[in-house]
């Protein structure tokens, strides 16, 4: 049987698809992979369950028996563009006093790790502890009821897209817009890191494959899809009816897809900043699956 795969349906693990997606390796793919695509909360669900043998998912849903695959991530080294936490500041006042006065905050339901990172970004550095209700990403239902909304991925790309409109829905409130791995970046100096493919290692025995083929395989996937990411903008672009620079300058300048020791050492402090804080329970060492 092929590993159960749960892949994210947003554009931006597009590149890390690309094999799976595409010819020449797309139909040998399929006989060692079964791919489906969900929101990434989902993937973590299944992963976890055990209904997915190997998962795009964010990394606050990490468990010590998960193991790492080397080689891919979903990062961000400054502005990633679809993380967006959205806050009203009717008195116009700077970033960190409107952050100050936020006491209730939409979280989109497909988030793990952004939703983690807000929690720190309120709880640590902004020592105050605002409510958190999960909600599906719609930003105006989002803020009729909350002082912020905290959307990710293709929902955000459309509303950045949409500013204009959602800023005059909201010009009382003067909203600002937030991006959040930047955040990151100003209070850590480390890029910000979303999801990575995590594997159930008893799966190998199960189906008789080598970590070294499944390593190989997602990393040759993501070395082919960061060489041709113009097809993925011929794709993605009419697809979400997004403008071709902007899907472009997301795949090529927003996203980060190497897990290398930056993103690594940004894993470990996330997850002990997390633990410390009580948002997340304790991750431990790092277990990176080895080829
Ligand atoms: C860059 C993104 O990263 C995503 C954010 C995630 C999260 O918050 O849990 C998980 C996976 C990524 O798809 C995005 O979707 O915008």
């Amino acid at each position: 049987m092929p590993l159960r795969v749960a892949a994210i349906s947003f554009l931006n693990p597009a590149p890390l698809l690309y094999d799976f997606e595409h010819e020449p390796k797309a139909t040998e793919l399929r006989s060692r992979y079964d791919v489906e695509y969900t929101l990434p909360s989902e993937c973590a669900r299944r992963l976890l369950t055990g209904e997915a043998d190997l998962g795009l998912i964010p990394i606050a849903a990490l468990t010590p028996e998960l193991a790492i695959i080397p080689g891919c991530t979903i990062a961000s080294l400054d502005e990633v563009r679809s993380i967006l936490l959205l806050v009203k500041n009717p008195e116009g006042l700077a970033a960190e006093e409107a952050l100050q006065r936020v006491s209730t905050i939409a979280a989109d339901a497909a988030s793990r790790s952004s939703q983690a990172y807000t929690h720190l970004l309120f709880e640590l550095w902004n020592a105050t502890r605002p409510e958190f209700e999960e909600a599906s990403a719609d930003p105006l239902a989002m803020l009729e009821h909350h002082d912020a909304a905290l959307l990710i991925g293709d929902p955000a790309l459309f509303a950045r897209e949409h500013r204009d409109a959602i800023d005059t829905k909201h010009a009382d409130d003067k909203l600002l817009w937030l991006d959040l791995a930047r955040l990151w970046r100003d209070h850590t100096g480390l890029p910000w890191v979303a999801a990575v493919w995590a594997f159930r290692p008893e799966a190998l025995a199960r189906e008789n494959i080598a970590a070294a083929q499944v390593i190989g395989d997602l990393i040759d996937s993501r070395n082919a899809g960061m060489a041709n990411t113009p097809a993925l903008v011929d794709e993605w672009s009419p697809r979400l009816g997004l403008p071709r620079t902007v899907v472009q300058h997301y795949l090529t300048r927003n996203i980060h897809y190497v897990l290398d020791d930056e993103c690594l050492a940004t894993i470990r402090l996330f997850r002990k900043l997390a633990a410390e804080n009580g948002t997340l329970p304790e991750l431990g060492e790092l277990n990176i699956l080895k080829a």
